[in-house]
């Protein structure tokens, strides 16, 4: 097999044409593409670890090349601008992979756009998984990653509005591809196409009829502090839209549908251009948020209870009050003993059934959250990954909403605790600047007192 795969790169990865005849030489075959793609189909997750690793390891950037045009450049330096130009266009185009033509050839074949899609997610899948360490393989994702944010650029994608009248193959999709809150019936899917909502995707002609993000909105009056109110309660279907009841667009559930396309920044786009689509049709719409969930909050405090129990700190996250009535509530002694009964309450969702205790821990638990979602970072930037990506798109950290998705999922993951992202519209790109250069968190005073709370509890 691996002889094969040498076989077949040699034959379809042809070299880079010389830089005099780059614009003259006519394309390979098509018939070259479309064999490589059916080869690589043909092959087994191992297979196709070790074909990337081929084709990005001989098949790309000719080093010597390149450096010897390197050197070439710098005894240029003192040379007329024309030269240097022409130099820096030689070295330019000696830096081109030579997997790269195929990769442009391919995706001018039917379906090619979308198996590169599918290519990128494999080496994505790659790196991940350290299957393979290999520099060339980022090599690969990157230019991958270029060629697709070139392709999938806003102005190449075309915002759909999904509505009940919308085909069955696209419906089908967006309930499958619903990955914050699954649709569970035909009639939940209708409704959140229906009255007062609004469901939106961006489709490109290159890959039609396949939804790449999608973006489900609520429209209310207020911004919705629970998600019951939006994807639970069948309220009465009325049939009507009363604009007067219309203030507030909440989006509710955005997900991409399209593993490659991960790091083009899809659903930041959408977000952006469903705005000013419902700006348009609700003029005084005044208010944009998101209601998002916080995955990961559950697991997070459970760590960090354990933590403490074995450092024996418990006392720094309850204060004395809050320790009373835990241990009343799980008849368990002060210290280390508690620490376990509070963690294993969390992680049973047990406390939600009681009046008592969920009344006592709604205070522990906002301020513990507020901490995670705003002084929790990884690499600077929030460590939660919806935080991450709302705070890029220049989202405020605006409220935290207790029993917000009292679902099983919903206590399990978060303790039943929602956020809202808000987006001021003309602080958007000045929030967004201030969090990806200087990994500052734009929240608002309720978030910054939850978060103030904790420090002065735990010392942290
Ligand atoms: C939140 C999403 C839509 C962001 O996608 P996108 O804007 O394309 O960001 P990126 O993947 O380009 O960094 C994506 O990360 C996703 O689908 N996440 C899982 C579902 C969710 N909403 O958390």
């Amino acid at each position: 097999r691996a002889s094969g795969m040498e076989e077949i790169l040699a034959r379809v990865v042809v070299p880079l044409p010389s830089y005099e005849t780059r614009d003259k030489s006519p394309p390979p075959p098509e018939s070259n593409s479309l064999e490589f793609m059916h080869f690589y189909r043909s092959l087994d997750k191992v297979e196709k670890a070790e074909f990337l690793t081929k084709l990005s390891r001989d098949h790309g950037v000719d080093h010597k090349g390149v450096s010897e045009l390197a050197v070439k450049l710098l005894d240029t330096q003192q040379r007329d601008l024309a030269t240097i130009l022409q130099v820096e266009d030689r070295l330019r185009y000696s830096l081109t992979p030579r997997y790269k033509q195929l990769l442009c050839h391919i995706s001018r074949v039917e379906g090619g756009v979308k198996f590169l899609v599918d290519l990128r997610a494999d080496v994505l899948e790659l790196i991940a998984s350290k299957v393979s360490e290999s520099p060339q393989i980022r090599d690969l994702s990157g230019t991958l990653k270029s060629l697709l944010s070139e392709w999938f650029s806003v102005g190449l994608l075309r915002l759909e509005r999904i509505t009940w009248q919308s085909p069955c193959e696209i419906l089908q999709k967006i309930s499958q591809y619903e990955a914050v809150h699954p649709v569970r019936n035909w009639t939940d899917l209708k409704r959140r196409v229906g009255p007062y909502r609004r469901c939106y995707a961006f489709t490109h002609a290159a890959m039609p009829g396949e939804p790449l993000v999608v973006l489900h909105v609520a429209l209310t009056e207020e911004i919705s502090n629970n998600i019951q109110s939006i994807v639970r309660e069948f309220a009465t279907l009325d049939s009507e839209e009363d604009v007067n009841k219309i203030n507030s667009a909440i989006f509710y559930s955005i997900s991409s549908t399209q593993a490659g396309l991960q790091g083009v920044e899809l659903g930041n786009y959408l977000i952006k251009k469903v705005v000013r689509e419902l700006q348009s049709e609700f003029p005084h719409m005044a208010q944009f948020s998101s209601l998002s969930p916080i995955p990961g909050f559950s697991v997070w405090l459970q760590g960090l209870l354990n933590q403490y129990r074995k450092d024996n700190r418990g006392t720094d996250l309850l204060s004395e009050h809050e320790w009373k009535e835990v241990e009343q509530a799980t008849d368990s002694s002060p210290g280390s003993q508690a620490t376990e009964a509070l963690r294993k309450l969390i992680s049973s969702g047990e406390w939600m059934r009681s009046e008592r205790l969920s009344g006592v821990l709604e205070p522990v638990l906002m301020r513990l959250c507020a901490w995670y979602l705003y002084g929790e970072k990884r690499r600077g930037y929030a460590l939660n990954p919806v935080a991450n990506f709302h705070l890029q798109n220049g989202a405020t950290m605006w409220r935290l909403n207790w029993r917000a998705d009292t679902s099983p999922r919903g206590v399990a993951n978060s303790c039943g605790i929602m956020v809202n992202y808000r987006y001021f519209l003309n602080e958007t790109s000045k929030n967004s600047a201030l969090y990806l250069q200087n990994k500052v968190v734009t929240a608002s005073e309720q978030v910054l007192g939850l978060v103030s709370q904790f420090q002065k509890n735990s010392k942290l």
